[in-house]
């Protein structure tokens, strides 16, 4: 069963997990500090390092948060083969999209074995395992499309990822956490980390347009990072009062999110439309608000009754709810608590990096108070930065769903349902609601219509 505990937070009451488990050590590897994930300790034991900064506290820093200063949320190096007693989950999760082509993927599944995950000890292993089992899952769950769904996730399968997801201190689904974060390696060690060089460890229907969505979107993790490094630099210049240093770190802010946009529109070269909409899409959804799904699923070997998770989707992506935070991005209340469910699918150490930064000195009141015309130039450019991207994600939104799921609706119309269009077998129930529905866009212009409003002098008041 997932508990969750309601913790204080600065403004709004805010949802953790409450199996997180953080802990973590620097590796001076190579001599850049970055961290060294499979030597940390996976332990229930309180983090020191998460209480509220206060003045007397070392300088912030990006240091407990499981951030590579190079890679940012991405786990560095991520494993792509787990001990060779699991190797019966690799076998499978390595041809999820061909066993699904064959409709064989649950035959598979049921013939699994029970494997312990026990024996996991790596805090790699643990995340390349939560991948290999998420993939699975959902494969498992939406082979036959949104007309033979299943109501139980088998126990071989069921158990493992509910396990591992507790020792993660996170949701037993498929996340972004998984399929961008962890499931990555470049084709060439020593080359680039750019869209050529890169590969996926494991993927799911799709073919080249599922690498394609994911691969970009691990483009725009990575130009994010800059702008996570200055963060503490903003955050320390404000609590020393020193306005420079806080403007040089906006301006660093401001032109990440400005490549974070660039990235974006890889999305359009690398993966089409109706393969997004017609195949891939169902593969990313969860069993809550799916009303193909209205109960949820349940998860046999660990408790009778159904529970229900969202999909992955890159609203779990941490970056964007740190700028939010930093910049003083203040929700409205229906997609603000929409945003900030998102935060129970993130990895704890990420969520406590956005919670934390949300408590730190107010930036926004920094700026006003100082008066100062460059510091005022960069915060408002962070803000218009921030309010391109999320425009420039409405539009591929509307080219990869709102008009997809208007020719399907035409085709079905016309009676072109057994037309040979991956568009014409587009699942019916996600048109309408949940994460793809026709809120999606009043909900997408609200939250970049909110974002505006960090820039003007006073916030606007929610009743
Ligand atoms: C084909 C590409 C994409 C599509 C169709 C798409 C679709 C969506 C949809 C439907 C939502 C609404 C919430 C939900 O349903 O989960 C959403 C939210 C969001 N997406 Fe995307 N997305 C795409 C790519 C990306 C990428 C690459 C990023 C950045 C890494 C991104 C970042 C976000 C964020 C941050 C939100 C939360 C709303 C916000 O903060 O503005 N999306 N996306």
């Amino acid at each position: 069963m997932l508990f969750l505990s309601v913790v204080p937070r600065s403004a709004t009451s805010y949802l953790v997990c409450s199996f997180g488990y953080r802990r973590h050590c620097i590796d001076t590897h190579n001599n850049s500090p970055h961290y060294s994930y499979d030597h940390q300790q996976i332990a229930s034991s309180t983090d020191p390092m998460a209480s509220s900064p206060t003045d007397d506290q070392p300088p912030f820093s990006l240091d407990s948060y499981h951030v590579s200063k190079q890679y940012g949320f991405m786990l560095p190096e991520p494993l792509a083969e787990l001990p060779p007693y699991y190797q019966p989950w690799m076998d499978i999760a390595q041809c999820v999209p061909e066993l699904i082509h064959s409709h064989a993927l649950r035959a598979r599944i049921h013939q699994m074995p029970q494997l312990d995950p026990m024996f996991l000890q790596k805090y790699r292993e643990l995340r390349l395992a939560h991948l290999a089992l998420a993939v699975m899952t959902m494969g498992y769950v939406w082979q036959e499309g949104e007309t033979g769904i299943v109501k139980v996730l088998p126990r071989n399968l069921a158990v493992p990822i509910w396990e591992v997801s507790q020792r993660l201190g996170i949701p037993p689904i498929f996340l972004h956490g998984d399929g961008v974060l962890t499931n990555w390696r470049k084709r060439d060690p020593e080359g680039p980390f750019d869209i050529e060089n890169m590969e996926l460890l494991l993927s799911l229907p799709g073919g080249e347009s599922m690498e394609g969505f994911f691969i970009v979107t691990m483009m725009v993790e990575k130009a994010a990072v800059p702008g996570l490094n200055a963060i503490p630099v903003v955050i320390n210049g404000v609590r020393r009062g020193d306005a420079n240093m806080v403007t040089r770190a906006l301006e660093d802010i401001a032109q990440a999110i400005g490549s974070m946009t660039e990235k974006l529109s890889l999305m359009h070269k690398h993966v089409d439309p109706g393969t997004f909409y017609g195949t891939m899409r169902i593969f990313l959804s969860g069993w809550k608000d799916n009303p193909c799904m209205p109960e949820g699923l349940v998860y046999e070997g660990v408790q009778a009754e159904p529970v229900r998770f969202s999909g992955g989707s890159a609203a779990q992506s941490s970056f964007m709810h740190c700028f939010d935070e930093l910049l003083g991005v203040s929700h409205e209340p229906q997609s603000g608590a929409f945003l900030t469910r998102m935060r129970d699918y993130m990895f704890p150490q990420h969520k406590r990096l956005i919670q934390d930064i949300s408590s730190s000195p107010s930036l926004r009141q920094y700026v006003l108070n100082q008066d100062s015309d460059p510091l005022t130039t960069a915060f408002h450019r962070c803000v218009s930065q921030l309010v391109a991207l999320r425009s420039y994600h409405i539009n591929m939104v509307s080219r990869y769903i709102v008009v997809p799921a208007a020719r399907a609706r035409q085709l079905r119309a016309q009676g072109q349902g057994c037309v040979k269009n991956a568009l014409s077998k587009a699942p019916k129930a996600l048109e309408e609601t949940g994460t793809g529905g026709s809120g999606i866009m009043s909900f997408l212009k609200t939250v970049r219509d909110r974002t505006k409003e960090a820039s003007q002098p006073t916030p606007k008041a929610d009743s």
